[in-house]
């Protein structure tokens, strides 16, 4: 049984280490309500405030809300990349992310070394990996470049990778950010059948979009976040309305 378990979740974004005053106070003075001084003194940005919800098995989630709204934030931190400073978090379920195309991977290590390390840490022995690096390899069309460290890769490249990667294994709690559907139409079009099987093969999907036809067509339940809150959550009717677009 997979489930995302948030309480009273707080992440927080510091921006400024040093000690410059006066530009503090212009910043503080002009934006009171998401920039705020933390108990070292420094200027933060509460990215994501008093969070609470919780996610079982079965639900497909969207993160809807404006630029800047804490979405990915969300995304991230559910991945375990940032520490909550304040509330808790609780996830139970393997995490499979689309949110960071290179997250996780070692930028010396080529694409094959890459998956097969992935693989082995997932545990999978290294006949297995093997063979899920000969699938991946297939699948993202990369030609020799899979034969090469990651970092000479371009950016559509590694989503290319990453994108095959992920979606070669089945995880219970699927992370998905929307730019992961913009890659290159004849990639995409290939692409779009394989992420159906692992939207629908996941026990949990939580997404972060602007694209009120994904939601529509993915999802049983929407969050609405704005300036780091939860403004709505609730079934994909009641929170987007008529709405396309955010
Ligand atoms: N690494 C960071 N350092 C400092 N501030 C950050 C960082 N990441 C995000 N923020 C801030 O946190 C807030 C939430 O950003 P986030 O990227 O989660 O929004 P979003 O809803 O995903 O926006 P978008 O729709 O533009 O992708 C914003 O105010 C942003 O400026």
């Amino acid at each position: 049984m997979a489930l995302v378990d948030v309480a009273d979740l707080a992440i927080e974004f510091p921006l400024y280490h040093h000690n410059a005053r006066s530009l503090k106070q212009r910043i503080l003075a002009s934006s009171p309500l998401r920039l705020k001084k933390d108990e070292d003194n420094r200027i933060v940005v509460a990215a994501l405030r008093d969070l609470t919800f919780r996610i079982g098995n079965g639900e497909r989630v969207a993160l809807v809300g404006p630029n800047g709204a804490g979405k990915t934030t969300l995304l991230r931190t559910i991945a375990g990349v940032y520490e909550p400073v304040a509330g808790t978090l609780r996830v139970e379920g393997e995490i499979g992310s689309l949110i960071d195309p290179a997250a996780g991977m070692d930028p010396l290590l080529t694409g094959r070394e890459n998956v097969v390390l992935r693989a082995l840490y997932r545990g999978l022995t290294e006949a297995d990996g093997r063979a899920l690096a000969d699938e991946v390899a297939g699948f993202a069309g990369l030609g020799e470049f899979f034969e090469v460290p990651i970092r000479g890769y371009s950016a559509g490249m590694s989503v290319r990778l990453s994108f095959a990667m992920a979606t070669a294994m089945t995880p219970a709690i699927l992370l998905m950010d929307e730019w992961f559907l913009a890659g290159d139409s004849d990639f995409m079009k290939k692409a779009e059948t394989r992420l159906s099987k692992l939207v629908t093969d996941a026990e949990i999907l939580i997404i972060a979009t602007h694209d009120m036809t994904i939601v529509r067509k993915w999802c049983t339940r929407a969050i609405r976040l704005e300036g780091g809150r939860i403004l709505a959550d609730g079934t994909v009717d009641e929170v987007l309305g008529a709405e396309t677009v955010t």
